[in-house]
């Protein structure tokens, strides 16, 4: 009976619920009950169904078959539209269908009443999704994404599926996870018995991609605007709340880029731009996030122009104030997040750090003809995370590159793209994960990601 009834009534996800049903609408839902309050004649549920932050109250009468209506149950239930007293949607059932059995049973590491701290909840992780502000991270996550995508086809950029499997260290850091078949055995079969462990993707040298980007370029030199939203892998043993050893990475790259300040300016409105569109489609997710992490911001870098300044002028800035530094300054690496933090208070805004020294940078930055010991590049700091996206002009000319002491073995492919039809390009990265923790505030970075690994963890 319940069951035709709820064939025969609108049902929906409680977000869509909420947008487009009326008053008298007759309605199915289905969800987990968060929480149970029983008044004289009538109980309360409040139910979510994951489409949404918000608890839906559905009101059933209290007779005694719904006495074992609890919290972690999930129920379908049918019912009319009514208008609560707050002003907001509830459902008064007339049908209340039990689907399954609380999470209350003996074991399960949550509870409704209490708001759990994110070390813990992310020991379990596979039972994590179950959490509100876990639900609202990946909902957020998901809505970042359309809005990265969307924003770029409207910009008439094409989106490459980069290889995971490659044969470069695109950074030169020596970072890389190495991939090879778990046995001699698998060798043998691939009819290699005499191939070196080592060297054993069949017969060659292969890692997990550290960056997409010297691919993007292969393609942009044909496409002329190119990103990638892709998984990278970085074998960094760090402990860091701000790093992962497989995270995503958006990267874009553009033909007939000549000068360094165009690419922070499409960086900048680019973000400003999706984090707007974020702010339209996920604002109570976002806001329950921020909530969630103490940390409510109303994203002030969206309304202010962000700063350019040069590595030196930056040098300069920290040096005059070494005694507030948490970190001593050095001259051979990037700056440390104190540094990175204390340049964009020092701004009242991201800053984009130009014109980096030489010897700090990877072999496919452009070298400045004016002073050889700069190269064109760009790091983006924000508030909260520091660096967020590091970007340059790639090196155009293949004499340069091709004497460049630090350019990789087996990157012909790479010097030969600028040898036919060469164009000036550019291109940027930004830590995807980053920036979902730039936008919810959200301290660790295994918090926005579904599955995350990193040093000495790989669960599931
Ligand atoms: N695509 C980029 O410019 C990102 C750069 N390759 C990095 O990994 O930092």
């Amino acid at each position: 009976m319940l069951f035709l009834r709820r064939f025969y009534s609108k049902s929906g996800r409680i977000s869509q619920i909420l947008k487009t049903n009326k008053p008298g609408d007759s309605l199915a839902i289905q969800g987990w009950i968060k929480n149970v309050r029983r008044l004289k004649n009538n109980t309360f549920l409040d139910i979510n169904d994951g489409s949404t932050s918000s608890r839906f109250q559905v009101v059933v009468p209290r007779t005694p078959e719904n006495q074992h209506l609890a919290p972690g149950s999930v129920i379908a239930a049918v019912g009319e539209i009514q208008v609560a007293p707050n002003g907001s949607f509830e459902l008064h059932a007339n049908q209340v269908e039990m689907l399954a059995e609380g999470r209350l049973q003996e074991g399960y590491p949550f509870s409704p009443k209490q708001k759990h701290p994110p070390e813990y909840v992310r020991e379990h992780l596979h039972l994590r999704s179950r959490v509100d502000f876990v639900a609202a991270q990946m909902r957020v996550r998901h809505k970042a994404q359309k809005a990265i995508h969307d924003y770029m086809d409207e910009q008439d950029f094409v989106q490459i599926n980069t290889p995971l499997l490659t044969t470069n260290d695109c950074e030169g850091a020596g970072e890389v996870f190495r991939v090879q078949p778990d046995s001699q055995d698998l060798l043998k079969q691939m009819n290699r018995p005499n191939v070196p462990m080592e060297q054993s993707y069949f017969d060659s040298k292969v890692f997990l991609s550290v960056s997409g980007q010297l691919h993007l370029e292969a393609m942009t030199y044909g496409l002329g605007k190119t990103y990638t939203l892709s998984p990278a892998f970085r074998a960094e043993n760090s402990k860091s709340p701000l790093h992962l050893a497989e995270f995503y990475m958006f990267e874009a790259e553009l033909a007939h880029l000549e000068e360094l300040e165009k690419l922070a300016r499409f960086i900048e409105q680019m973000l400003k731009s999706v984090t707007s569109r974020l702010l339209e489609t996920s604002g109570e997710d976002l806001s329950f996030c921020q909530r969630n992490s103490n940390s409510n911001s109303d994203l002030p870098w969206l309304q202010v122009p962000w700063k350019i300044m040069s590595y030196d002028e930056a040098l300069q800035v920290l040096q005059e104030n070494k005694g507030s530094l948490k970190t001593p300054i050095s001259l051979n690496e990037g700056f440390s997040k104190d540094q990175e933090l204390f340049l964009v208070a020092h701004c009242g805004a991201p800053v984009f750090v130009v014109d980096w020294p030489v010897q700090q940078k990877p072999f496919y930055m452009k070298v400045s003809r004016t002073n050889p010991n700069r190269v064109h590049a760009l790091d983006l700091l924000m508030p909260a995370v520091g660096e967020l996206c590091g970007g340059s002009l790639r090196e155009s000319d293949p004499a340069i590159l091709k004497s460049h002491p630090q350019l990789p073995k087996d990157l012909e492919w790479y010097v030969d793209l600028r040898k036919y039809g060469g164009v000036p390009t550019g291109g940027f990265g930004m830590g995807f994960e980053r920036y979902l923790q730039l936008v919810t505030g959200v301290k660790n970075i295994r918090d926005v990601i579904p599955f995350p690994r990193y040093p000495h963890s790989c669960k599931m």
